[in-house]
């Protein structure tokens, strides 16, 4: 009998699903037996991403139709809102699955704060409360013993990772932290939708959601919890004409340290770490330095406005964004090796 776990992926049809399945389909302890679909359901997985021709992969189905009794994880790659439902139910009558979940409706802790941003109440109350926070990095422990996971949006990820170990260490002033980031399309799904049309994000740079994307709460809540206050960033999005691919500049101010601390705290924080590498000093951290990998670079800039910092974090959407940082979390959750199938080098150019 095979030792392998098996999981089972929600959403296969769309782009953070046909991620997790890239990944799984090479991983040594993981056996991909169930994919859902919702309009593609009954198509082969290979019809849908022929770049899977050389996989023999269970058909898409609905969800409703898998044998969730056999599955030891599920992988979430649904539109935020549906997820709380479908979990919900999975849960219920399956409640030893470990769940995976890479859309947003479990990561925000303050049923309050999900509704303002959401627009509804959360409809699986309990579940919010017990979902556990799946930045690797920072939650590790409680990772390992949680059974549902919620792995943060690709932006969240890119910020957190370089702003929380300088607000942990007070080197920064929290209440003065401005966010400029960059995604390439496929942060938007596969869906078709005109501003992602290659004549539209072909040839241009589009801010959207100014001042009003639901990653900011996403990013303060976990700033928050470094700080130990409460804290409002300013966090400006923008699609660029990429596929794959996301970079945050964040500016800071500094709390009488120099930008030479800010990348010994970094450097101090990810000394053990597999995924994050902090750049040497002069190095620019680039999109093409991770594509297709499961890490994050990081890089410090001195400001020549005294007392500022620029700090810049790149990583893959599709990989430590989401379906990458998912399997790591997955690693922990069932013992295996952290690393376990998520070693591939960035594909460069
Ligand atoms: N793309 C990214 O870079 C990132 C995305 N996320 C989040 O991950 C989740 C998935 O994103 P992404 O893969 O880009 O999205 P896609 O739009 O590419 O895929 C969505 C998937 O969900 C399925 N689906 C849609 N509606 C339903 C429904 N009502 N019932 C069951 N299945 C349904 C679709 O099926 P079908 O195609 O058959 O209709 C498809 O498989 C989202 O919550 C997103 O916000 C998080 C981090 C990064
Ligand atoms: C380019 C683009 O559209 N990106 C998405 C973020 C993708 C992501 O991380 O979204 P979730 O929080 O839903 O997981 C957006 O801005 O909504």
């Amino acid at each position: 009998m095979s030792s392998k776990k098996k999981v089972g992926i929600l959403g296969a049809s769309g782009y953070t699903g046909a991620d997790a399945v890239r990944l799984l389909a090479r991983h040594p302890n993981a056996e991909i037996t169930a994919l859902t679909a919702n309009t593609h359901a009954g198509k082969a997985m290979g019809d849908v991403f022929p770049h899977f021709f050389m996989l023999d992969l269970p058909k898409l189905v609905e969800w409703e139709k898998v044998d969730w009794t056999s599955l030891d994880a599920v992988f979430c790659g649904l539109p935020h809102g549906t997820t709380q439902e479908i979990i919900a139910a999975v849960l219920k009558d399956n409640p030893k699955i470990k769940v995976l979940d890479m859309s947003a409706d479990f990561r925000l802790r303050n049923k309050d704060t999900y509704a303002q941003w959401y627009g509804h109440e959360h409809r699986a109350l309990e579940l919010q409360g017990e979902a556990v926070y799946g930045l690797t990095e920072l939650y590790r422990e409680k990772i390992t013993s949680a059974r549902l996971v919620a792995c943060p949006g690709c932006y969240p990820t890119a910020a957190l990772l370089a702003l929380v170990p300088l607000a942990k260490a007070k080197l920064i002033d929290v209440d003065d932290i401005v966010i400029d980031a960059k995604s390439g399309v496929t942060g938007a799904g596969r869906g078709l939708k005109q501003n992602t049309l290659f004549s539209e994000a072909g040839e241009g740079l589009s801010p959207y959601s100014v001042g009003t994307h639901r990653h900011a709460p996403e990013i303060e809540q976990e700033i928050g919890v470094a700080a130990g206050s409460a804290v409002t960033i300013n966090f400006t999005p923008h699609l660029i004409p990429m596929a794959r691919g996301e970079l945050c500049t964040s500016y800071v101010k500094l709390n009488g340290a120099t930008p030479d601390d800010l990348r010994t705290a970094l450097e101090k924080a990810y000394a053990n770490e597999p995924f994050v590498h902090v750049a040497r000093k002069g190095v620019l951290p680039q999109t093409q330095n991770v594509r297709g990998s499961n890490y994050v670079q990081i890089g410090v800039i001195a400001d020549r406005i005294k007392n500022r910092a620029i700090v810049i974090s790149t990583l893959d959407n599709l990989v430590k964004g989401s379906a990458g940082q998912a399997i790591q979390n997955m690693n922990l959750m069932f013992g295996l090796p952290e690393t376990a199938g998520l070693e591939q080098i960035a594909l460069f150019p």
